[in-house]
C-alpha cells in the first residue's frame, strides 16, 4: 500500500472520524485501525492539535545524555536533508530534536514536534512516537494514517529504546514530509535506537559501578545505616538491615529518589523510633545516576519531643528480629501508616511529658489536628488555647498568656509560628520561659523549616524538641482511611463511600495541599453527587485528570473547569450544559472523554 497516494485511505479516515467504523479494512493496516480506535476513545480532537507542554521534563537525564553522542553524529550526516530525528521519554514527551534543514524545522515547530511537548497517542492521536509507545513496537505512520489533520503532511517512524534492564526508556522517531516517506526511515529509526541502547548499556554499568564505589566508601566511613539508590537497584549495608525495618528503609529510599538530581542535600525525617538526618550524596558527582544516603541520629537542637526513647536521643535498636510494637494512631484521627503512628506516639509522649514541641510539616498535613488530638487524649482536663501566628493580634495574645493562664494546666498551640514578628517571637519566648509546669506549648511550622537568623528561629531552638509530619504523598496508605473519616465528617448520616475507581484516583494523586486538599476535593464531590456513592467522574478535575495521566495546557485547564462548572450547574444534564456553553453535544462528549470526566454532576 502506498499511504501517500491511496484515496481509499483518505475515505476510510473520513468515514472513521464520522461514525467510528472502518469498512475498508484492506486499505487500512490493522495496527493503524487499532490506534485510531484508541485515539478516538481518548477523545483526541482530529481537527485541532493542542499538546500539553512541560518545561520541567528530564532534559538532563541519562537517556538524553546517552543519546546525545549518537544524535550529534547523526545530525552531521543529515545536514541539509529534510529529515528530523526526535527522542521522547517513555511517556511520549519530546526530550530532544535534531532537524537537517530549516524549512522542515519551521513546519515541525508549527505542529509542536519540539522538546517539552507530549506526542503521546492520547493527545496527538496516531503518530510515530505515541503509536510506537502504545504497542511497545516499531511504528510507521504515513500521511492520512495520522489521526489528526495537522499531522497528515508528515511521515514518521518510531522505534522503542530499551534500558539494559529491559524497561522502556523512550522512543526514537524519524520524521519527514509524507511525500518523501521511504523504508529507509524505518531502518534509520531502528539503527539509531540500537546505537542509543548500546551507550545506555556502557554508561549504565559505569554509572552503577560508580554508585557502588561511592556506597562502599560511605560504608567504611559511616558507623550507621547507609543505602544507595541507582536507576534499577537499591542496596543497604548491614547496619541498615539491622536497625531499620523494611518500612523505614522504604521511606529513606523514597526520600532518596527526590535527591537523585542536584547537589548533596540533607533532610530530617522521623523513623519508627526517632528522628534522623538523611545525608544525600548524588553519585557520580558530575552526572549522577544514583544517590548514596547516610542515616544519622538527629543531633539538632530541635530534638524529638517525647518519643519512645526520651527527648533528643534515638535509642540503640536491636536487630530487626525484635521490632518495637507498632504505636497506636491518635484517637479520633485517621491514618494507619508507620509514619503516622510514630508521629502519634511522639506527640502523645510530648503531651504527657509537657515537653514544649515544634511540629513541622507542609500545609494541611494535619499539624493542628494532631496536636489537638494529643491534647484531648492525654490532657483532656487542661485548657486549650490556639493562637494564629498570622493574626495581627498574635503578639498581644501571647504576651497576655502567662498572666491569663496562671498555674492552670493548659495546652498552647501556636499555628503558623513562622509568621510571628520580632514582638511575637519575644512574647513566645516569654511563654516558654515563664510557663507553669503544666503548660504544654506546641509551635506549628507550616513548611520544612524556619529561616535562620530570625528571632523566631532562635526561640524555637529553646523548645524541648521537634517532629515532622510526613506529607500525604509519602504515606499513601493513609489516603483510604482519611477519605472514609472525612466523608463521615462532611456528610454525617449519609453513609457515603467512594467507588473503587474513585478510590484509585484519590490514592494515586500527589496532594500538594495534603489532608486539607483531600477534604476540599471530597466536599466538592459531595456537591456533584448529592446522593449515593461517589464515582470517579464526581471528583473534581484536579484529581480525575490526574488519573488519565493528562497534563493540561493552561487553555485546556480553563476549558475543563468551565465544562465541570456547567455540568454541575445543569445537575449532570449534558444537553443543558452544552447549550449553556454554546457547544455541540458531540463536542461536549468528546471533551469529557478527553478529560476523563465521564459522570460529572450526575
Ligand atoms: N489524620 C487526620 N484525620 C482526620 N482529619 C485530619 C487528619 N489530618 C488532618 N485532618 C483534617 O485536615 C484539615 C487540615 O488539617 P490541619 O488544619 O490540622 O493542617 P495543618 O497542617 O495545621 O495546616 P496549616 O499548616 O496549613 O495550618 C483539618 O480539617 C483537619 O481536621
Amino acid at each position: 500500500m502506498d499511504a501517500r497516494t491511496d484515496p481509499g485511505l483518505d475515505r476510510a479516515r473520513e468515514r472513521f472520524l464520522g461514525d467510528g467504523t472502518v469498512d475498508e479494512r484492506g486499505v487500512v493496516r490493522p495496527e493503524i485501525v487499532q490506534s485510531w480506535e484508541r485515539s478516538r476513545r481518548a477523545g483526541v480532537d482530529a481537527d485541532h492539535l493542542a499538546l500539553p507542554y512541560d518545561p520541567d521534563l528530564d532534559f538532563e537525564g541519562s537517556l538524553v545524555h546517552c543519546a546525545s553522542p549518537v544524535l550529534d553524529d547523526l545530525t552531521e550526516r543529515l545536514s541539509g536533508m529534510a529529515v528530523a530525528v526526535v527522542l521522547s521519554d517513555a511517556e511520549g514527551n519530546v526530550l530532544d530534536r535534531r532537524v537537517g534543514e530549516g524549512e522542515l524545522r519551521r513546519r515541525l515547530d508549527a505542529i509542536s514536534l519540539a522538546p517539552g511537548f507530549s506526542y503521546a497517542e492520547e493527545f496527538a492521536g496516531t503518530n510515530g512516537v505515541g503509536t510506537a509507545l502504545e504497542g511497545s513496537a516499531h511504528a510507521m505512520v504515513i500521511g492520512a494514517e495520522h489521526f489528526t489533520d495537522r499531522l497528515r503532511a508528515f511521515a514518521c517512524a518510531g522505534a522503542p529504546v530499551y534500558r539494559p534492564g529491559g524497561s522502556l526508556a523512550g522512543i526514537l522517531d524519524v520524521t519527514c514530509l509524507a511525500a518523501e516517506a521511504n523504508d529507509l526511515m524505518r531502518f534509520l529509526a531502528r539503527q539509531t535506537a540500537k546505537d542509543i541502547e548500546e551507550v545506555l548499556r556502557e554508561r549504565g554499568s559505569a554509572g552503577a559501578r560508580a554508585v557502588m564505589a561511592a556506597f562502599r566508601t560511605a560504608c567504611v566511613r559511616a558507623r550507621g545505616p547507609v543505602l544507595a539508590l541507582a536507576e534499577d537497584f537499591v542496596i543497604a549495608n548491614r547496619s541498615a538491615h539491622e536497625t531499620l525495618d523494611a518500612q523505614d528503609r522504604d521511606l529513606v529510599a523514597r526520600h532518596a529518589a527526590d535527591h537523585r538530581r542536584g547537589g548533596p542535600g540533607e533532610e530530617r525525617v522521623l523513623l519508627a523510633e526517632g528522628p534522623v538526618r538523611l545525608l544525600f550524596t548524588p553519585s557520580p558527582a558530575h552526572r549522577p545516576s544514583g544517590v548514596v544516603v547516610e542515616v544519622l541520629r538527629s543531633t539538632s537542637t530541635l530534638r524529638l519531643a517525647g518519643g519512645t526513647g526520651g527527648a533528643g536521643v534515638v535509642p540503640p535498636r536491636g536487630p530487626a528480629a525484635h521490632p518495637a510494637p507498632p504505636a497506636r494512631p491518635l484517637v479520633g484521627l485517621a491514618g494507619t501508616s508507620r509514619s503516622w503512628r510514630s508521629t502519634s506516639a511522639a506527640l502523645r509522649a510530648a503531651a504527657a511529658g509537657v515537653n514544649s514541641t515544634v511540629v513541622l510539616g507542609e500545609t494541611g498535613v494535619g499539624k493542628a489536628a494532631a496536636v489537638r488530638a494529643a491534647h484531648r487524649e492525654v490532657r483532656p482536663a487542661a485548657r486549650l488555647v490556639v493562637v494564629d501566628g498570622e493574626a495581627p493580634t498574635a503578639a498581644e495574645e501571647l504576651a497576655t498568656l502567662p498572666v491569663e493562664l496562671g498555674t492552670d494546666p493548659a495546652t498552647v498551640v501556636v499555628r503558623r509560628v513562622e509568621a510571628l514578628d520580632e514582638q511575637g517571637a519575644a512574647a513566645l519566648a516569654q511563654v516558654i520561659d515563664t510557663a507553669a509546669a503544666e503548660v504544654w506549648v506546641a509551635a506549628l511550622v507550616t513548611g520544612e523549616e524556619v529561616g535562620e537568623g530570625r528571632r523566631v528561629h532562635d526561640v524555637l531552638g529553646r523548645f524541648d524538641g521537634s517532629l515532622s509530619i510526613e506529607p500525604l504523598r509519602r504515606r499513601p496508605e493513609d489516603v483510604a482511611p482519611l477519605v472514609e473519616a472525612l466523608l463521615a465528617r462532611l456528610a454525617p448520616g449519609r453513609r457515603v463511600r467512594c467507588s473503587s475507581e474513585a478510590m484509585a484516583l484519590l490514592g494515586g494523586a500527589r496532594w500538594p495541599g495534603n489532608v486539607a486538599q483531600v477534604e476540599d476535593v471530597l466536599r466538592r464531590a459531595l456537591v456533584a453527587r448529592p446522593a449515593g456513592d461517589i464515582e470517579a467522574g464526581d471528583l473534581p478535575a484536579e484529581v480525575a485528570v490526574h488519573g488519565t495521566r493528562r497534563r493540561l495546557t493552561p487553555l485546556e485547564t480553563a476549558e475543563r473547569d468551565l465544562i465541570v462548572g456547567a455540568l454541575i450547574e445543569a445537575r449532570g444534564n449534558r444537553v443543558k450544559a452544552a447549550s449553556a456553553l454554546g457547544m455541540g453535544r458531540a463536542t461536549l462528549y468528546r471533551r469529557l472523554r478527553a478529560f476523563g470526566l465521564t459522570d460529572v454532576g450526575r
